[in-house]
């Protein structure tokens, strides 16, 4: 995998923790500085990318644990090389709405898959490539649903058990224990002002 100019920063949580919300409020914090930023999400980000969600947010489909996993990398490996790379290679910042800590947190620990093959996987699509900076929102799962159940019908991840969403936040406190220099945890139960402070201080000190 190639040496990037530019810098990666993903935004993870459990589904309702805010990360969209918080998505515009970091570009404008790296445009202010000076930085030329690309959005993107997954799964998505490209046509292919695109595609794939439509079908594994699709709440009528059954989908095996491990085939979940590997349409997960499927994207990803389309998304590293159409979207997240030449973008970095430009000098670009890329903001990505979840990344490869999502699969070790919904696949792993939501789904129950083994670190070993989520690690593999991850090797064989991006090596050692990891992302500048992940912002981590945290909330209950309670906070999570509540805030989510407000806006949207529940897609197939969303209609899940709070049990899998236990075990979800649970190996993303456990990625943020273990990569303490990358993963930031912010905390997401604050109200909106509070989170974009601390969204803030985060990312304003990643910039200088
Ligand atoms: N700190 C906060 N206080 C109150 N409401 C919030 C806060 N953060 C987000 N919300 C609200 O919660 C809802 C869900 O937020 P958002 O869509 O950003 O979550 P998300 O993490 O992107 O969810 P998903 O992963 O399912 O897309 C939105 O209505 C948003 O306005
Ligand atoms: C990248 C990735 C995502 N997921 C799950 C997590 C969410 O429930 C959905 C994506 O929708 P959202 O709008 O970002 O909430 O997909 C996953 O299980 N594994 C992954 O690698």
């Amino acid at each position: 995998m190639k040496t990037s100019k530019g810098r990666f920063i993903t935004l993870e949580g459990i589904d309702g923790a805010g990360k969209s919300t918080h998505l515009s409020w970091v570009q404008s914090i790296l445009e202010d500085r000076g930085k030329n930023v690309i959005v993107t999400r997954e799964p998505g980000g490209t046509r292919l990318g695109e595609a794939l969600r439509e079908l594994l947010l699709d709440n009528s489909l059954a989908i095996h644990a491990e085939t979940e996993a590997l349409l997960m990398f499927a994207a990803r490996r389309e998304h590293l090389d159409k979207v997240i790379l030449p973008a970095l290679d430009r000098g670009d910042w890329v903001i990505s709405d979840r990344f490869t800590d999502a699969s070790f947190a919904y696949q792993g620990g939501g789904r129950g898959l083994a670190t070993q093959k989520l690690e593999e996987l991850e090797y064989w699509v991006h090596g050692n490539f990891q992302p500048d900076l992940t912002l981590y929102f945290d909330v209950t799962v309670e906070l999570g649903r509540q805030r989510i159940s407000a806006i949207k019908p529940a897609d197939r991840f969303e209609k899940e058990q709070d049990e899998f969403f236990e075990r979800v936040r649970d190996a993303y406190l456990e990625r943020a224990y273990k990569f303490p220099d990358r993963v930031k945890v912010i905390d997401a139960s604050q109200p909106l002002a509070s989170v974009k402070n601390l969204v803030e201080v985060v990312v304003a000190r990643y910039c200088i």
